[in-house]
């Protein structure tokens, strides 16, 4: 499988079950997860007192296989259950009863003296808030001060979601097993997982994954190189569509961003007005005015062959000025990167606009504005399943910024990018973020891999900077890692040459 397949709840114990009807035991499959977890805490965290809190499935089936594996290792080791001793079952039960030690239930001394708790609670069966003494227990474990290990994920946390049921621990850690699920890379989850171990378990076989975490392992094969033989008119053309003269920079940010993810040309088109302004700015994009839907349709027109994307939306203003130059792009043959205000302005008519967008074309809002067109109310945790069904409705590429960006297409695949650091919370950043998108797609790529390939890059130019990063520093810093990226494929190539080289000798 994948390595960067991510798994919901229902495709996890699909994935078990395949490997039980393959033959796998289901106890080996919660020995192993069990041996991990000892694994984990014996790496990660000198011998010390440790309480092992057993929920009523098989996560705390885990937790009573990693208590015994710790006992024998001769840490101190302290069995706590959060449910009565009939609930356990099939390998829970097994496993409790493997297990020799004392086991107590939870009370308010059952944390005294312990360095390390592991939280074997819930995991993907948690199935609604947690209440009553199960939260008094979870409370208890947040307020120590001891590190929690939580066993597949943080307990309280949603698999799918990655929103808060209730209540949830806060982990330092958290193994998983086989392949990560939403709540490892949604927020809030994802904060709430702490450092993330995914561990093999035995589970095998191919499975057709929908979801994935961000990687240029994904698209790194399409990404753009220039050539030796190549020249700038085969590297795609941007344009890009300008706000009045009191709004210049947006654009000038998104040109930036695809001029230097590689865009062969990249033109502003501004309103006259405020091309003077952008004038005393522009070098290497270059210039054009365009005052009317009808002017901007007028530049399209050559748009299949120099393979031509247009951006709108950074600062062009909420009108219906800026929904018919919309409408023009995306009646022309040039491909389109929607952002900010362009979507804003089908606010409350978006079928206008769904029904002239193409499959390839990318819509790149943030919640708010998400919110606005889809008529959506964002609630933790509903992200995922937001984003995709934006997707099929509006039948294009939808790439619902955050922390925790998500990359869906109609088809139901979504990418969730884990690799922007909060620095990138600021003015103007998802202008060069629509830029990135549109000087890959200008270059060749497909809406979906450009849109996922511009998000990492986005993050990582993020991470490059770091704190006191301002949007004018992210297209500088796509140089140096465009050098680090293609830098491996570069070296395959050389492989690749070489190889062939030799053949022909
Ligand atoms: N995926 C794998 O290949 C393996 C997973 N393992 C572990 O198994 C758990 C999932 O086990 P399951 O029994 O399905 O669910 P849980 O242990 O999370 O708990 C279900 C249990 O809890 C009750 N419940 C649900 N919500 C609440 C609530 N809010 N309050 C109280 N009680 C609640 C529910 O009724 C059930 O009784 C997975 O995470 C892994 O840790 C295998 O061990 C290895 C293979
Ligand atoms: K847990």
């Amino acid at each position: 499988m994948n390595p960067l397949a991510v798994l919901s709840a229902k495709e996890m114990r699909a994935a078990e079950q395949a490997a039980i009807n393959g033959g796998v035991a289901s106890a080996a499959l919660m020995e192993t997860a069990g041996k991990q977890v000892a694994e984990v805490a014996k790496q990660e965290w000198s011998k010390r007192p440790v309480a092992v809190i057993c929920g009523p499935g098989n996560n705390g089936g885990d937790g009573f296989v990693a208590a015994r594996l710790l006992a024998e290792a001769e840490w101190p080791v302290k069995v706590v259950r959060v449910c009565d001793r009939e609930t356990l079952k099939g390998d829970a039960k097994l496993m409790a009863d493997l297990y020799e030690g004392e086991v107590s239930e939870f009370d308010a001394n059952a944390l005294a003296g312990v360095g390390l708790i592991i939280d074997a609670i819930f995991g993907t069966g948690l199935t609604r808030p947690i209440e009553g003494d199960v939260k008094t227990a979870l409370e208890a474990i947040n307020a120590h001060p001891a590190p929690v290990l939580s066993v597949d994920i943080p307990s309280g946390v949603s698999t799918d979601e990655g929103a808060v049921l209730g209540f949830a621990i806060q982990a330092a850690r958290t193994v998983t097993f086989h392949a990560k699920q939403p709540a490892h890379l949604l927020f809030p989850g994802r904060a709430l997982c702490g450092v993330v171990d995914v561990v093999d378990i035995g589970i095998t076989g191919e499975f057709d994954a929908k979801i994935f975490e961000n990687h240029p392992s994904l698209w790194g094969a399409r990404f753009p190189r220039p050539s030796w033989m190549g020249h700038k008119y085969e590297r795609g053309h941007v344009m890009c569509v300008s706000g009045g003269p009191m709004s210049t920079g947006a654009a000038r940010l998104a040109a930036e961003g695809a001029l230097r993810i590689g865009a062969g040309l990249v033109t502003m088109l501004s309103p006259s007005a405020a091309a003077p302004v952008h004038a005393s700015h522009l070098t290497s994009i270059m210039l054009r005015e365009a005052n009317t839907a009808d002017e901007i349709a007028g530049h399209m027109q050559d748009a299949e062959k120099s393979n031509l994307v247009t951006i709108i939306g950074p600062a062009t203003g909420v009108s219906e000025q800026t929904r018919d130059k919309t409408l023009a792009i995306l009646n022309s043959s040039a491909g389109a990167v929607l952002d900010a205000d362009a979507l804003t302005s089908f606010a409350g008519q978006p079928d206008a606009l769904f029904d002239v967008l193409r499959p390839d074309d990318v819509l790149t809002p943030h919640t708010g504005e998400f919110s606005r067109l889809f008529s959506v109310e964002m609630k933790d945790g509903g992200k995922l399943d937001a984003a995709r069904a934006a997707s099929k409705k509006a039948g294009c590429i939808v790439v619902l910024k955050g922390p925790d960006t998500i990359i869906a297409a109609p088809d139901g695949l979504a990418i969730i990018n884990s690799n922007a650091p909060p620095d990138l919370a600021t003015a103007g950043s998802g202008d060069v973020l629509a830029g990135l998108i549109a000087g890959l797609k200008a270059q060749g790529m497909g809406g979906f891999e450009a849109a996922a390939a511009g998000v990492w890059f986005h993050g990582a130019c993020g991470q490059t900077i770091g704190p006191g990063l301002i949007a004018e520093d992210l297209p500088k810093a796509v140089p140096s890692v465009l050098r680090q990226l293609l830098k491996p494929l570069q070296e395959q190539d050389d492989g690749l040459t070489s190889q062939q080289g030799a053949q022909q000798q």
